[in-house]
């Protein structure tokens, strides 16, 4: 039988301080993320340097997003809920790890075999529909040093970024419809911010790892999906933490609108099909308030697809593609 793993990221596991500091340490001591410092010093910047300087801003962050009703971090019970749907859609064991933190890995592994005595294939699926080295492919990468690292009785498969597949596009589109149709001034598409190294480093590989052009992809096919004005979008970048990153800035860019005139505005991101810090904080949070603290009138933020219908049903197909 086959499984079905969801990978992400990872979250802290509380709101904590120590947690959150902890959590920020294991993602910035990753080579592929924290790319441009010596090996020998990385740990170093990353657990003794960073994290400690960063954690108490970024807890902060945390304690406005955090979901208290289910005390978890939204990634995780966004992760879990959908991994919970796909399970009882496609009648397969699923299950959840995370890059960094937990669910881990190899628990994740033992759960599926614990689930099925007969796993012979498990369906790893990295929620990023575009390829980063920093996402998706540090995420593949310790999954495959996971499966090495003992003797498994399974094989694995890898779904591929999807920033073009239909049914990730019509997902996002029948999101954004609701919102769309009421009318709008500008439609403001965020992704993560990358520095521009990696850019250039995926550019130089060819299309399937090249970032921007599979970010303006995704806003193609959406625009022309829902059949709106392409002069009315925007596309910006979120989360940059040095000054040689991926720009237009999402709440620079909407200070600018505001300033400009611009009164109704929709913002999304197409980066995360889950919402996280980076949505709930960064979008509905910060650059609402950049823009409605500068004259802007109506700021709507369209929810992630999470563990929506139409995305499971649309997640579904994609892995059956690889069946
Ligand atoms: C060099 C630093 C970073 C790069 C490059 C980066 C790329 C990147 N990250 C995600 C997805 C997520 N990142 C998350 C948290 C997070 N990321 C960084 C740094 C880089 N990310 C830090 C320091 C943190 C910790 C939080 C903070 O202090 O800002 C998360 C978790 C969010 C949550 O809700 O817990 C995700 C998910 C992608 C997709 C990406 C490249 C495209
Ligand atoms: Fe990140």
């Amino acid at each position: 039988m086959r499984g079905i793993l969801i990978l992400n990221t990872g979250s802290p596991k509380t709101k904590n301080r120590e947690d959150v500091k902890f959590f920020i340490g294991a993602m910035l001591s990753d080579p592929l993320v924290l790319s441009t410092v010596p090996n020998w010093f990385r740990d170093t910047l990353a657990k003794r340097i960073i994290a400690p300087l960063r954690a108490s801003n970024s807890a902060s962050h945390y304690e406005l997003i955090w979901d208290n009703e289910h005390n978890e971090s939204p990634l995780i019970y966004n992760s879990l809920q959908l991994a919970e749907k796909i399970e009882s859609s496609t009648g397969l064991p699923t299950e959840v790890a995370m890059r960094y933190g937990s669910p881990s890995i190899l628990d994740a592994f033992t759960r599926l075999k614990q689930k099925c005595a007969t796993l012979h294939e498990v369906i790893v699926v990295p929620m990023f529909p575009q390829y980063a080295q920093s996402s998706y492919q540090t995420a593949v990468d310790e999954v495959g040093r996971c499966f090495m690292s003992k003797p498994q009785s399974f094989r694995i498969k890898f779904i591929e970024p999807y920033f073009n597949k239909p049914e990730y596009i019509s997902a996002l589109a029948d999101s954004i419809r609701p919102f769309t149709e009421k009318g709008y001034d500008k439609l403001v598409f965020s992704f993560h911010s990358l520095p521009i190294a990696h850019v250039e480093i995926g550019w130089k590989k060819g299309k399937d790892f090249d970032y921007v052009f599979q970010v303006k992809e995704t806003v193609r096919l959406v625009t022309k999906e829902l059949g709106i004005d392409p002069k009315k979008n925007r596309i910006v970048y979120s989360s940059a933490i040095g000054r040689k990153w991926l720009k237009p800035d999402l709440e620079e860019t909407m200070k600018q609108l505001a300033e400009s005139g611009t009164k109704k505005v929709i913002a999304l991101t197409a980066g995360f099909p889950a919402d996280n810090l980076e949505s709930l904080y960064d979008i509905d949070i910060v650059a609402r308030e950049a823009f409605e603290s500068n004259g802007g009138k109506e700021f709507y933020f369209v929810p992630g697809l999470n563990a929506e219908d139409f995305w499971v049903e649309g997640l579904v197909k994609i892995i059956s593609s690889k069946i």
